[in-house]
C-alpha cells in the first residue's frame, strides 16, 4: 500500500508497502489501517436501527442485448456488499434475462430504444429520486439510444446530487464529451487499462508522465472527479483543492475473467450510497469531509473486491469465474473491515453463521497451486484488531454502558490513541497521522479487545479523554493531556461557553450550568458530553462544531448549516424568521410553515427561538419522507379525475382535446400545467360531459381510468375504452336521474291477509335465492377490468379499483337447482 498525499504547496509521500507484511514499519501499517478506519466510518451500523433502505439504494443503468451480465453483476455485488435495494435501469432486451438472474433485484426495463426521450427522461427521474448512488456502465454498450439515455441519467444525477460511478461504456461517453463530468466531484470514474488509456489521451495527458501520476492528471483533468484506475494495483487519486493518491495492491485473483470490474462498480456504488447516508446524518458524525467521500469509497470498494476476488481465486483457481466472486463478497467485507462489521447478533446461531467467515486455508491446503498462489505471511487474511477509525461522538458518550461503537469497534486506551493518530482535519495530512501512529506502540496498537478493564476506564472521564480537544473527540474520541491554562484556553475558544468556574460553566445555547466535576478544575470531559447533548437535541445542519476544525467547517458547508456564532438576540432571531421566506407568518411563540401550513410552535421562554423552526424545516424539507406522500395525494388526485385519460408522472392525456399535457415541476404528478389546461380545454368541465351528448364519450369513468392508471404509461391495454362507454346508455352511469316520460310505475297488488303473513319469509326466500345465485353463478366473467397489476398496487397503493359484482341468476335457474352444484360452490376452494 502505498499512500501519498500532497497539499497544493507541498507534496507529502509516504510509503507503506503491504506486502512486506510484518516486516513494515509501524507507521506504515499504522498509516493504512488509518485510512480503512475512515472507511470504516462510512459503513452503517448493523444493529437493527435502521430501516429499509437506510443502508443505501444503488441503481445501475446498464443492460443491453449484449450485455446482461455486467449489470447483474454490479447490482448484485452492491446487495451482496450490503446496500438495502439494487435497482437495474436497462433496456427491455436485458430486462428478462437480468430478472432471471435474481429474484433481488428491482428491475426497470425503461431505456426503449422506440421510446420517446421526455417519457423515458422522466422515468428515470422518478426512479433516481429515490436513489442514493448511480452507477452508470456495465453493460450500457455503445448503441446511441443507450448512450442517449445513459447521459441523460448522467445530468438528472448531477442535478439531484446524487453520487455516480461511471464504468465501461460510460467512459466511452466521458470520452466524447468531457463536459458531462467535468467538475462534478461527486463521480467516481473506474477505467480499466484500456479505458484508461483512451481518456489519457482524450484529455490529452502526456504519455510520458510517471505512470503512477496519470490517475492525479486525469482526475485534474476532469476537475477533481476521483479516478479509480483499476489494475496489478489499482491507483485511487483526487486532484482537486487537496490531492490524494492511494495505491491499493491488496492480493487479487491471478485470473482476470470479465465482470470483475463490474464487481467493482457494485461495491464501490455501495460504499458511495452509504457515503450519501453518512453525509445525511443517517448513521455517523458527519466528520469526515465530503469532499473525501468519493475516495474512501473507492478505497472500500477496490480492497474488498480484491479480497473477493483472491478469495474466489484460491477456492476454484484457473476456473474461476465471476460469479464464484459474488459468494466472497461478504467474507471479503469482514475480513477487510472485521467480521463485527458484517453484523452480529447475540444468539449462538448467528455467531454459527459468521464462523463460516473463516480466513482461508493455509496455503498447503488450497485448492489452488502454491506454484501459482504462493502465500505469504502478508497475504494471509488481513485481521483487523485494531481499530481506528474513531466512534461517532454518540457512540462515544454510549460507551459508558456500552464499550463497543455502533459500529462495533471496541473502545480500548488503545484504540483511543490510535484513533487520536487520525488526522482530525483536512488540513492535516497523512505524515500527520503516520507521525502520530509512530508514538502508537504496535504491540499495543494490533492486540486488545475490548475489555471490562476498558470498559471501566471509559467511563472514568479522568482516565480518558477528559481534556481533548473538541474536534478530537467529535472525531476520535482522542487522548491528549493539557494544562490547565491550555483547558482555560480551550474553554475561552468555545463559542456556546459562559460563566466559566473551575467546576462549572453555562452553556449559552441551553442556558444550563454544566458542572465539571470536582476532581480537577476545568475539566473539558463533561462539557464535552453536555455539548454533544445539547447537539443532538438541535437539528443536525446546524450541529456545527465550530472549534476552527476544517473537517468540521467542510461538512458544514455541505450540509449547508450555517456556523454557531455567539448566541443570538431575540430581536436578531426574529428578523432571521422574518427574512425565512419558508415562515409564511411569524410571533414570537409560533410560525406558520408556507409549506406545509401548520404553526410550529417555537418556545414559550424565550420569543423567535429558532431551534424547533429549524428542526420542523428538516423534516418538513425532507424530500424523501413527505414528498412521497404529496405525490400519492396528487397521484389519487389523477387518478380520480375523469378528464385525464391516460397518464403519468409527468404527463397526462386529455380525454376530451386528446392533447398531452407535460407535467412540469420538480416532483411526480405536479398537476399545476393539467389544472390550467383544463381550465382552458375547449370542453372542460365533467358537467358538461355528462347527458349532453358531444364531450361524453371522452370521458372515461374514475374506475377506468383508476384501472389503466399505472398501466397507461407503460403500454399495457385498456379494458373500458372510450369505444365502450359510447354504446352504453349515456344515463347508465348517472346516480340520480329522472324519470323518462315513459315511465311507468309497476302495478302490483296489495297482498292478502295471508299474504301479508308470509311477506317476511318471501322476503327471506328472496335474498337467498339471489345470494345462493351469486355463489353458486356458473356465469363466465365478462368484461372484468382487471386491476392494476400487483407490482403496480404495491408501488403506488391502493387506487379506486371497480368493484366488480356478478350478476344475479334469473329465477329460472334458480328453479332447476342442483343442489349438489350448492355443496360443491360452497367447497373450499383447491389451491
Ligand atoms: N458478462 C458480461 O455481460 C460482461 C460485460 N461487459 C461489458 O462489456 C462492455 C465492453 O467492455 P470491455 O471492457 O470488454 O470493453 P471492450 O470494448 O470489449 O474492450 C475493448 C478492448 O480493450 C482491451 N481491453 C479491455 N479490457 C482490458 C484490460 N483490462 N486490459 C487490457 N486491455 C483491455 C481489449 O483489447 P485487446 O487489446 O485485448 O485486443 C478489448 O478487446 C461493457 O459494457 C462491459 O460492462 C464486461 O464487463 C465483461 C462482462
Ligand atoms: N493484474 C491485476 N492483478 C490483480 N487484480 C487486478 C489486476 N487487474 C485488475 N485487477 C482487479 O480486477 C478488478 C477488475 O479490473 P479489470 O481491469 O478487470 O476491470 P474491467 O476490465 O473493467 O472489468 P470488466 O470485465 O468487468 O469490464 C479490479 O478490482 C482490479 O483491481
Amino acid at each position: 500500500m502505498v499512500v501519498a498525499r500532497s497539499g497544493h504547496c507541498g507534496h507529502v509521500m509516504t510509503q507503506c508497502c503491504r506486502k512486506l507484511g510484518h516486516q513494515l514499519p509501524s507507521t506504515m501499517a499504522l498509516a493504512w489501517k488509518a485510512l480503512l478506519g475512515q472507511v470504516k466510518q462510512l459503513i452503517p451500523p448493523l444493529d437493527g436501527s435502521l430501516h429499509k433502505g437506510q443502508s443505501g439504494r444503488v441503481g445501475v443503468l446498464g443492460g443491453a442485448l449484449d450485455y446482461t451480465g455486467a449489470p447483474y453483476f454490479a447490482a448484485i455485488s452492491a446487495l451482496r456488499f450490503g446496500c438495502d435495494l439494487s435497482h437495474v435501469l436497462c433496456s427491455p432486451t436485458a430486462a428478462g434475462a437480468i430478472k432471471s438472474y435474481s429474484p433481488d433485484l428491482i428491475v426497470h426495463p425503461i431505456l426503449r430504444e422506440d421510446a420517446p426521450t421526455e417519457h423515458v427522461s422522466s422515468e428515470l427521474k422518478s426512479i433516481l429520486s429515490r436513489l442514493h448512488v448511480l452507477v452508470i456502465g456495465p453493460g450500457l454498450g455503445r448503441e446511441p439510444y443507450m448512450q442517449s439515455f445513459a447521459k441523460i441519467a448522467l445530468s438528472l444525477a448531477k442535478q439531484q446530487g446524487l453520487f455516480v460511478v461511471l464504468d465501461a461504456d460510460a467512459l466511452w461517453l466521458v470520452g466524447q464529451d468531457i463536459s458531462v463530468v467535468k467538475g462534478y466531484r461527486r463521480a467516481v470514474v473506474t477505467p480499466n487499462v484500456a479505458e484508461f488509456a483512451r481518456l489519457s489521451s482524450q484529455l490529452g495527458i502526456d504519455p510520458n508522465s510517471p505512470a503512477d501520476k496519470r490517475a492525479a492528471l486525469v482526475s485534474r483533468a476532469l476537475g477533481g472527479v476521483t479516478v479509480l484506475q483499476k489494475g496489478a494495483k489499482d491507483i485511487i487519486s483526487v486532484d482537486a483543492e487537496h490531492a490524494e493518491t492511494v495505491f491499493v495492491d491488496v492480493e487479487g485473483g491471478l485470473k482476470r475473467c470479465g465482470g470483475q470490474g463490474d464487481i467493482l462498480s457494485g461495491t464501490v456504488g455501495t460504499m458511495l450510497a452509504w457515503a450519501k447516508c453518512y453525509e445525511d446524518g443517517v448513521f455517523g458524525d458527519k466528520s469526515l469531509p465530503t469532499a473525501r467521500l468519493p475516495l474512501l469509497a473507492a478505497i472500500g470498494g477496490s480492497t474488498v473486491t480484491r479480497t473477493a476476488s483472491r478469495r474466489a481465486f484460491s477456492r476454484e483457481g484457473r476456473g474461476v469465474v465471476t460469479q464464484d466472486m459474488l459468494s466472497e463478497v461478504g467474507k471479503a467485507f469482514a475480513e477487510t473491515f472485521g467480521e463485527e462489521l458484517q453484523g452480529k447478533l447475540s444468539s449462538s446461531s448467528e455467531e454459527e453463521k459468521m464462523s463460516d467467515v473463516k480466513p482461508p486455508k493455509p496455503a498447503s491446503s488450497r485448492k489452488t497451486t502454491t506454484a501459482t498462489a504462493p502465500p505469504s505471511p502478508a497475504k494471509q487474511p488481513k485481521k483487523v484488531d485494531v481499530h481506528l477509525p474513531g466512534p461517532s461522538p454518540r457512540s462515544a458518550t454510549a460507551s459508558t454502558s456500552k464499550p463497543e461503537s455502533k459500529t462495533g469497534s471496541p473502545l480500548t486506551k488503545t484504540n483511543i490513541k490510535a484513533i487520536h493518530a487520525r488526522s482530525s482535519s483536512s488540513i492535516s495530512s497523512m505524515k500527520k497521522v503516520l507521525d502520530d501512529g509512530a508514538s502508537a506502540s504496535p504491540s499495543s496498537a494490533t492486540k486488545k479487545p475490548a475489555s471490562t478493564v476498558s470498559r471501566k476506564r471509559m467511563a472514568t472521564p479522568e482516565t480518558v479523554d477528559d481534556n481533548a480537544s473538541v474536534a478530537e473527540s467529535s472525531v476520535m474520541g482522542g487522548a491528549i493531556r493539557r494544562t490547565e491554562a491550555e483547558r482555560i484556553e480551550y474553554f475561552k475558544n468555545q463559542p456556546d461557553c459562559a460563566e466559566l468556574e473551575p467546576h462549572s460553566v453555562k452553556c449559552t445555547r441551553c442556558n444550563k450550568t454544566v458542572s465539571l466535576g470536582r476532581q480537577r478544575p476545568y475539566t473539558v470531559k463533561p462539557w464535552e458530553t453536555h455539548r454533544r447533548k445539547c447537539d443532538q437535541k438541535l437539528p443536525a445542519g446546524s450541529v456545527i462544531d465550530d472549534s476552527a476544525s476544517v473537517v468540521a467547517s467542510e461538512v458544514q458547508s455541505t450540509a449547508g448549516g450555517t456556523p454557531r456564532g455567539p448566541r443570538k438576540t431575540a430581536e436578531e432571531r426574529k428578523a432571521e424568521l422574518e427574512a425565512d421566506e419558508r415562515a409564511e407568518k411569524v410571533s414570537p411563540d409560533q410560525a406558520l410553515c408556507r409549506k406545509c401550513q401548520k404553526w410550529i410552535k417555537l418556545s414559550p421562554k424565550s420569543p423567535y427561538a429558532l431551534a424547533n423552526w429549524t428542526k420542523h424545516q428538516q423534516s418538513c424539507g425532507d424530500e424523501q419522507v413527505s414528498s412521497r406522500v404529496a405525490t400519492a395525494k396528487r397521484k389519487i388526485a389523477l387518478v380520480n379525475d375523469a378528464q385525464a385519460k391516460t397518464k403519468g408522472p409527468r404527463f397526462v392525456e386529455c380525454a376530451i382535446c386528446k392533447a398531452t399535457i407535460e407535467l412540469v415541476g420538480d416532483q411526480d404528478y405536479t398537476l399545476t400545467n393539467w389544472e390550467q389546461h383544463k381550465q382552458t380545454c375547449p370542453a372542460p368541465s365533467t358537467s358538461k360531459a355528462k347527458g349532453k351528448g358531444k364531450n361524453k364519450a371522452a370521458l372515461p369513468t374514475a374506475a377506468s381510468t383508476a384501472a389503466t392508471d399505472a398501466s397507461a404509461s407503460r403500454g399495457v391495454k385498456r379494458r373500458l375504452e372510450d369505444a365502450d362507454l359510447e354504446a352504453e346508455d349515456p344515463d347508465a352511469r348517472e346516480a340520480n336521474r329522472p324519470r323518462k316520460e315513459g315511465y311507468k310505475p309497476v302495478q302490483k297488488e296489495a297482498p292478502g291477509m295471508f299474504g301479508w303473513f308470509l311477506m317476511p319469509f318471501k322476503a327471506f326466500l328472496t335474498g337467498f335465492k339471489e345470494s345462493i345465485g351469486d355463489a353458486a353463478s356458473p356465469e363466465p366473467e365478462q368484461d372484468v377490468d382487471e386491476p392494476n397489476e400487483p407490482e403496480d398496487r404495491d408501488a403506488h397503493g391502493p387506487g379506486p379499483y371497480r368493484a366488480e359484482v356478478a350478476p344475479v341468476p334469473e329465477f329460472t335457474r334458480w328453479k332447476s337447482w342442483d343442489w349438489s352444484q350448492l355443496r360443491c360452490s360452497f367447497r373450499a376452494p383447491d389451491y
